[in-house]
């Protein structure tokens, strides 16, 4: 079976989705929003020009002028926006941060460089440069200037310029509906008693990936390994934005999604990659267009190709420029080996030690052993012509799936 390679499926399901609309909201609501459309500065930023220091409003000829000391005509306060003028040069305001400068300041001097011979009176002993302490009208921003926020995922600093250029509500890309359903006879739902059975442990690794990334997410159940109950799930499908499925996708005379999907004349844009975990792997566009994402049932294979290939696909659909999956580069602390001719993406621990990033392998590497993903943090990519042992101190390629835990 000649089956795609994992780097070029990724790129035919990115070029397979497409982006969801917008929608307006406040601009305090948007943590993790990726903006839809750049907006521009309401105000000039700051919006009039203040003191940088606590200190004192002079003009700064006055320094060479009168150098005995300069008449304290007034104190202006941060809030105080009434009109003050300093007009003689032997005069001078105190000043505090963040208050309107006099008009004809155009220096402010900070307290640590002045004495008071007497309480009315500022003398400045320290170095002072012409221009300094003020902060300049429109300096970080200027009215009606442009705040590049399309394809942005928004941080608590971007919010904070949002909001300091007078932005109230803004456009999004509204959030993604994504829906989740397990399939198999053998499956239990959490919570009930176990007997011989297996917990449905993939929905909720896939739903909690999704939501860390902002998307929301039902939860469909379990459907049977039988037609007519896939079929029922089937008809709700068309509410979402994406629909991700695991197991019942390889061969097996049971296996409900390919059954369902033959006999629905939907057909497969790639089924099957050429990696471990993950190989029955699978991709198609429903009928309305709707990605449909079908993850093998080992848990491995299916939180491997969720964290690889759907949520950069779903974030493209969020709009999000800053798809792409990021990986480093991690030397081996232990030796690895790989048997067969696919791509593998075994589970390590990344660790950043001595200013660089080790890899430590997990020592079985088998797609359900969900310890490996517990213990581990990342995904080593491993050549698929190459086999053997993958050795000590050499250099693997890691996507992090856990950044948390690397430092
Ligand atoms: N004749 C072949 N058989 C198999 C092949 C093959 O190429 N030829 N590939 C193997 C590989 S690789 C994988 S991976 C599995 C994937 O099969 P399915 O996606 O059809 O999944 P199932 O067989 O139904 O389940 C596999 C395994 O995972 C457990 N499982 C399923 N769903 C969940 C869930 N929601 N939560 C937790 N665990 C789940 C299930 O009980 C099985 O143990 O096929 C191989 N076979
Ligand atoms: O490709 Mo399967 O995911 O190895 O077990």
């Amino acid at each position: 079976m000649k089956m795609i390679n994992p780097f070029d499926a990724l790129e035919l399901i990115l070029s397979n989705v497409k982006e969801v609309g917008y929608e307006y909201i406040p601009v305090f609501d948007a943590l993790n929003r990726v903006g839809f459309e750049n907006v521009k500065s309401k105000v000039n930023l700051p919006s009039f020009n203040n003191s940088a220091m606590d200190g004192y409003a002079i003009k700064f000829e006055a320094l060479e002028n009168y150098p005995n000391g300069l008449k304290i005509i007034g104190t202006i306060k941060a809030g105080d926006m009434k009109e003050y003028n300093l007009t003689d040069s032997q005069t001078c305001y105190k000043i505090m941060t963040g208050a309107k400068l006099p008009e004809g300041a155009d220096t402010v001097v900070e307290y640590e460089k002045t004495e008071n011979p007497e309480p009315d009176i500022c003398k400045i002993v320290g170095n002072v440069k012409p221009g300094a302490n003020i902060r300049k009208i429109g300096e970080d921003i200027k009215a009606g200037e442009i705040i590049e926020i399309k394809g942005k995922k928004l941080k608590p600093w971007d919010i904070s310029r949002l909001i300091s250029c007078g932005l109230t509500n803004i456009k999004v890309y509204r959030k993604l509906r994504v829906a989740v359903l397990a399939t198999g006879d053998e499956l239990i739902m959490p919570g009930e008693q176990l007997k011989e059975g297996v917990y449905d442990s993939n929905s909720f690794a896939i739903k909690n990936l999704l939501l860390s990334n902002n998307i929301d997410v039902s939860y469909l159940g379990i459907s049977k390994d039988n037609i007519e109950d896939f079929e029922k799930i089937f008809e709700s499908f068309s509410n979402y934005d994406a629909i991700i499925s695991s197991a019942g996708i390889s061969f097996g005379d049971y296996d409900v999604v390919t059954n369902v999907f033959k006999e629905k004349g939907i057909e497969w844009i790639f089924k099957n990659v050429k990696q471990k975990p993950g190989k029955p792997f699978s991709f198609a566009l429903l009928n309305d267009g709707t990605p449909y994402f079908a993850l093998p049932g080992n848990p491995v294979s299916s939180f491997f190709c969720t964290f690889f290939y759907i949520l950069p696909a779903l974030r493209k659909m969020m709009g999000d420029n800053n798809f792409k999956n990021k990986s480093i580069y991690a030397t081996l602390a232990g030796d690895m080996l790989k048997k067969n001719n696919r791509f593998h993406f075994n589970r390590v621990t990344v660790k950043y030690s001595n200013e660089s990033f080790i890899a430590i392998p997990f020592k079985t590497q088998d797609s359900h052993i969900i310890s490996s993903l517990f213990y581990g943090n990342a995904f080593a990519v491993i050549e698929d012509e190459r086999t053997g042992v993958i050795k000590t101190g050499e250099k693997v390629k890691c996507y992090i799936y856990d950044y948390d835990s690397v430092f």
